[in-house]
């Protein structure tokens, strides 16, 4: 397998066989458009009692006319003839059928006119058993050619391995995967290797010339489509085992993928999206790339797991969120909570996702914000809310300490027993939940789902270990990342902020804090940035309280990319 043949397009979009008979039948419409554009004219000269052979040559000289005469050329005299008299057929004007009957004797003359080029005729003398060659001629540019090659091991003969959806080849409908090569520009290429195929083309110049033996049974491409998340970074010229590293796309965590061609089971062919070039390129499927990261996981020396790492509790201890094992002493691995985990990224490459559209009708979408401690993710949740209590609240948490006297259960907090908090975390209430200072805190899907049904937007902020526990078709939760400014911002932005410690006190922020949160957000990021649905910087906190209501407001009017199995729940979600 090789190289993409570079070569290209150029212009010449070489449209043909099914395509000309679309365009057939679309321009019955119009056609019939123009013709009763016709009747009215002439029912309007006839009104005026004009000469019918004046009438008649203005009609054929009328620049309408002769755009129609032109789409006419391109179409076949039956179905002119079935669109002129589907017409006549229903027009009541009798003093018109004259002028029409001229209209489509002056059509007849002109379409059996043969405006196709002369080609010589074909010898007579042909062995029986002469291959149906196809030639091929494309105009070369810059753009690549969009297929690769590949040899025969054992016949050397030389075949078209793939073709890339949407280049040239694929435009122009005359080349396709399994086409056996025979010439190029003139040049024999039985035995060649693909590299020296790939020079004739690199030094051609203009029009390239194909000679190929088309494939006899072309598969039938009966594949819906298909839109994935990555879950995963990608770079074709870090693959060694790609076929033609050119042809491969890159990705990123988290970008959109349209997956327009899954015919072979290892590689298949994607537009990233927003597309801006109607050419895909060759992604890894998710059975390879499942493969590939064994391999490397296997290949690696082995590390404690980190992906999970943050930079500590939540200092505002609003709800102290150490992790599930440290908060009941055990050792529990964390590859059953970590959604981005070396395990579950094995498991799911890419995830496949659907546009998705609030309705009006259903509870709203739930915000989680998350970001490092001390970014600033607890102070915008509460602006946020402040603007309008009516429309946004946050979830009461759970906790097992006693209640203090100004407080009230179901208000600060549902106070409840370690026993019933226990059998919550053993039925997997919790979204999140963590000990301080001996007693239980979590946020349950049962207080996110009360706010959700009083029909108002539930905001609330998380660890990132919890969004498995919000990224589900219950919640539906749109992410939001609180993305630190640089270190120099945060000093000017932060100079007369405080921050609160693990000790409930709060100070004044110094530099280390900073470069922490500086440090915390980027390794968040790295590790999560696939599930963010939207990523606010806060660096003025005015600035980012309106980029919140904006990103709040659309995740709940606009359609999104979500999870296809929040929409079609599996057996397996
Ligand atoms: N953009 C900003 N400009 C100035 N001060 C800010 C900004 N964002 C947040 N702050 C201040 O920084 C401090 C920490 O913010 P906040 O408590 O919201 O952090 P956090 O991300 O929730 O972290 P934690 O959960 O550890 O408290 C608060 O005093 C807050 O007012």
């Amino acid at each position: 397998m090789r190289p993409d043949v570079e070569t290209d397009p150029g212009s010449a979009p070489l449209e043909m066989g099914d395509k000309g008979m679309m365009l057939h039948i679309a321009n019955f419409g119009s056609l019939t458009q123009i013709l009763a554009h016709v009747i009215a004219e002439v029912r309007g000269s006839v009104n005026k009692d004009i000469n019918g052979a004046e009438l008649l040559y203005s009609l054929l000289n009328a620049p309408w006319l002769q755009s129609l005469l032109k789409k006419v050329l391109k179409l076949t005299t039956s179905s002119i003839q079935l669109v002129v008299w589907n017409v006549l057929l229903t027009t009541e004007i009798p003093e018109t059928t004259c002028i029409f009957q001229a209209l489509l004797s002056a059509h007849d003359t002109v379409s059996l006119r043969d405006y196709e080029p002369d080609l010589p005729p074909l010898p007579k003398d042909l062995p029986e058993d002469e291959e149906a060659m196809r030639i091929v001629c494309l105009v070369k540019n810059n753009q690549p050619l969009g297929a690769t090659i590949r040899r025969d091991d054992v016949t050397g003969e030389i075949y078209i391995a793939r073709v890339i959806h949407g280049g040239l080849a694929d435009r122009s409908g005359l080349l396709h995967a399994g086409d056996r090569l025979v010439e190029v520009n003139g040049h024999p290429v039985f035995g060649l290797e693909p590299e020296q195929i790939i020079q004739i083309l690199a030094h051609s110049h203009g029009t390239i010339m194909f000679k190929v033996v088309p494939i006899t049974d072309r598969p039938v491409n009966n594949q819906t489509m298909l839109y994935v998340r990555a879950m995963v970074d990608y770079n074709p010229h870090m693959d060694p085992s790609i076929p033609c590293a050119d042809a491969g796309m890159a990705f990123r965590k988290g970008d959109i993928l349209e997956i327009v061609d899954q015919s072979d089971t290892l590689w298949w062919q994607a537009v990233k999206l927003p597309s801006i070039s109607a050419c895909a390129g060759l992604i890894p499927s998710t059975s390879l790339l499942k493969r590939k990261q064994k391999e490397l996981w296997w290949s690696q020396p082995y590390h404690p797991h980190t992906c999970v790492k943050t930079s500590g509790f939540r200092r505002s201890l609003r709800l102290c969120r150490q992790r599930r094992g440290q908060a009941f002493g055990t050792s529990q691995s964390c590859t059953l909570r970590c959604p981005t985990n070396c395990y579950s990224s094995l498991a799911k490459p890419y995830e496949e996702v659907v546009r998705y559209q609030h309705h009006p009708e259903h509870p709203h979408r739930l915000i989680a914000l998350l970001g490092p401690s001390g970014v600033g993710v607890n102070e915008l949740r509460r602006r946020l809310i402040e603007i309008n209590p009516k429309v946004y609240q946050g979830a009461v948490p759970h906790t097992t300490r006693p209640p203090k006297c100004h407080e009230e259960s179901a208000r600060e907090y549902h106070f409840i027993s370690r026993e019933q908090f226990d059998t919550m975390v053993c039925n997997h209430r919790f979204i999140e939940f963590g000990e301080l200072r001996g007693h239980l805190y979590g946020t349950s899907v049962d207080a996110v789902k009360d706010v959700l049904a009083s029909g108002k937007i539930c905001v609330i902020d998380i660890e990132p270990y919890a969004l498995e526990s919000v990224r589900t078709a219950e919640l539906r939760a749109y992410a939001i990342f609180i993305k630190p400014p640089t270190v120099e911002q945060m000093k000017c932005t932060r100079m007369n902020s405080h921050i609160i410690t693990n000790y409930y006190t709060s100070r004044p922020f110094k530099d280390e804090d900073f470069q922490e949160i500086e440090d915390a957000g980027r390794n968040m990021e790295q590790h999560y940035c696939q599930f963010f649905d939207h990523v606010i910087v806060n660096d003025g906190l005015q600035a980012a309280c309106v980029q919140l209501l904006t990103a709040v407001r659309r995740a709940q009017d606009e359609p999104q990319w979500v999870p296809a199995a929040w929409i079609r729940p599996t057996d397996q979600s």
